[in-house]
């Protein structure tokens, strides 16, 4: 599957919604770089859905640019459920829309629905689904997608805790194949710990967050390694390392906050072709950054 290519990038986006309405974003700059996962959070109706319909490309700004627009796949915060589709039926024609095979796309299908636990439902009408089982379809078919980037505006809400998890490790497999997440969730502890970015809207505008602030202090290890020259580090090792200094070709000093060095090595270890660990010890000359240590 294709990771996404590079950043997407608003330029001084702005959306207002009517000739005379009030700019509900305005002056926004956002990257949004492969292999990340980007949360956005503020008060109810500060813009939340407006920058993530502009994220999907279903919106368009009324000022401002967007570019370096990837495959895209968006999961709204209210579902159309009323199509003339079973959930099967539904997710098989989105399949074959994203240029699957109608085989390979009704497989496909029963593979998300049974990872949501919606097996059951597979020749129900969408129109007759509960809310939380078409929730699930909401989702599958944007995963089904095996999207560059994910558009997720309260997902999870309505789903039961399997499929929350579910989603969740969805998310996770997104970021590691190199395909960038962005969501919206009302529960401050969904994904906790796991974005690289979070963002706040208020009054038209997006704030970021000091984000790998708790990555910044606090115990590192240094992990010397040599790859391929030329060879570009696994997305899940860029992700998580505080630096990442090139010495010689293809021969990396990686500073990694101790608690992330077993997701660094693994990564390292499982990519193709693997990358050989030359060393690792703890890293005594990182400057105390006012954390304790
Ligand atoms: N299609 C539309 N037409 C007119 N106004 C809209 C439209 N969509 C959103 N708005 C207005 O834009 C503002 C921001 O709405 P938006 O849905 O983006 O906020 P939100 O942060 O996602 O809200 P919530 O947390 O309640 O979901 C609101 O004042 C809303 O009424």
């Amino acid at each position: 599957m294709a990771p996404m290519q590079r950043d997407l990038r608003l330029t001084r986006v702005g959306r207002r919604y009517g000739l005379r309405g009030p700019w509900v974003l305005r002056g926004v700059d956002l990257t949004v770089t492969p292999g990340t996962l980007t949360r956005v959070e503020g008060a109810n109706g500060t813009g939340k859905s407006t920058l993530l319909r502009l994220l999907a490309g279903i919106d368009a700004p009324t000022e401002g640019r967007v570019t370096g627009r990837p495959r895209t796949a968006y999961v709204p915060e209210r579902f159309p459920a009323a199509l003339p589709f079973t959930a099967s039926g539904y997710l098989t024609h989105l399949g074959t829309v994203h240029g699957l095979s109608r085989r390979t796309a009704a497989r496909a299908a029963g593979e998300w629905l049974e990872r949501f636990g919606a097996s059951a439902y597979a020749g129900t009408p969408l129109a007759q689904l509960s809310k939380g089982s078409s929730q699930k379809v909401a989702v599958a078919q944007a995963l089904l997608a095996e999207p560059e980037l994910l558009v997720l505006d309260e997902a999870w809400t309505g789903l039961d805790t399997g499929a929350r998890a579910e989603l969740e490790r969805a998310v996770a497999e997104r970021t590691s194949a190199g395909g960038a997440v962005v969501f919206v969730d009302h529960d401050p502890r969904r994904l906790a710990g796991a974005p690289d970015a979070t963002y706040t809207v208020a009054d038209a505008a997006l704030d970021r967050r000091t984000e790998k602030a708790s990555s910044a202090v606090g115990p590192h290890t240094v992990v010397s390694v040599q790859g391929p020259p030329g060879g570009q580090l696994p997305a899940d090792v860029t992700r998580a390392v505080t630096s990442a200094e090139e010495i010689t070709p293809g021969g990396y000093r990686l500073t990694v906050p101790a608690s992330r060095s077993d997701v660094v090595l693994r990564a390292l270890l499982t990519a193709r072709p693997p990358w050989h660990v030359v060393r690792v010890h703890p890293d005594d000359l990182t400057p105390d950054l006012g954390g304790r240590s």
